[in-house]
């Protein structure tokens, strides 16, 4: 049995709630091989985003080709791109591939601002996302504001995401995971509108969890793990 393949192109977070880090303890979570790209390297806690350094476009483009010309994957996922160059050589590698090189569908989640206040894209970084990269997604995931900034994009398979009822101080990482989660989904061969509505299923789920945590001096991280932990061998 060889399971779907999902790629995630985006920066990490030392604290493991946004980025990466959520992004591949969700597609495990979920029964999806997860790789990853790395866009930027961050510094940042649960109080807030202190420093951004983005690698190199070259670096990112190299990255990008070592995965796609190996592994079958059938979902990108986009998070925080970091840098103008970055959103084109992102376009370049995966929106240009032919469908006989088995092109994968891509989900957009555009990370414009962290939640704890931090613009993470400038207007550079706006106009590709617009320009490039919005037009040949399958699937984008802005949050209102996101949406607003970008033009209010319309075209099939924009979901504009809402956050939700559930009242934590524990949601860090949430809109990676929802994104995370519909891909996922889509690489098992679901339709888009049951995707959507499985990812924020699975968010809640998540967000429950972690609803009770103490993680953390600021907005603590929403769960990455099973809500059935393997605990044998590991509580005393
Ligand atoms: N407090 C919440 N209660 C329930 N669901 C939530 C909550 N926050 C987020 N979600 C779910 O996660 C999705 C993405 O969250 P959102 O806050 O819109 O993302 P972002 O972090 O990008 O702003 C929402 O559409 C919703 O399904
Ligand atoms: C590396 C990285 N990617 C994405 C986000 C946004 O996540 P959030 O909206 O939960 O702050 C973040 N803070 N850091």
């Amino acid at each position: 049995m060889t399971p779907p393949v999902v790629l995630a192109i985006a920066a990490t977070d030392p604290g493991g709630g946004a980025g990466l880090a959520a992004d591949l303890a969700t597609f495990a979570a979920l029964g999806v091989h997860g790789a990853c790209v790395v866009t930027a390297v961050t510094v940042q806690d649960t109080l807030g985003v202190h420093a951004v350094h983005p690698l190199p476009a070259e670096l990112v483009a190299a990255q990008i080709a070592a995965v796609l010309d190996d592994l079958p994957v059938a979902v990108v996922k986009t998070g925080m791109l970091a840098s103008a160059e970055i959103v084109e050589v992102v376009v370049a590698s995966v929106a240009s591939r032919s469908l006989s090189q088995g092109r994968p569908r891509l989900v957009v989640d555009p990370v414009l601002r962290a939640s704890t206040g931090t613009e993470l894209a400038d207007e550079e970084v706006r106009r590709a996302y617009r320009d490039l990269l919005i037009p040949v997604a399958t699937v984008v995931t802005p949050n209102e504001d996101e949406f607003a900034a970008l033009g209010r994009p319309d075209q099939p398979g924009v979901v504009v995401t809402r956050g939700g009822d559930i009242e934590t101080t524990n949601d860090h990482g949430t809109g990676c995971t929802y994104a995370s989660a519909l891909a996922a989904y889509l690489a098992h061969g679901t339709d888009i509108p049951t995707a959507a509505a499985r990812a924020a299923a699975y968010v809640t789920r998540q967000l429950n969890l972690s609803r009770p945590w103490d993680l953390g001096r600021g907005r603590g991280p929403v769960a990455h793990i099973s809500t059935s932990p393997i605990t044998e061998g590991v509580t005393p």
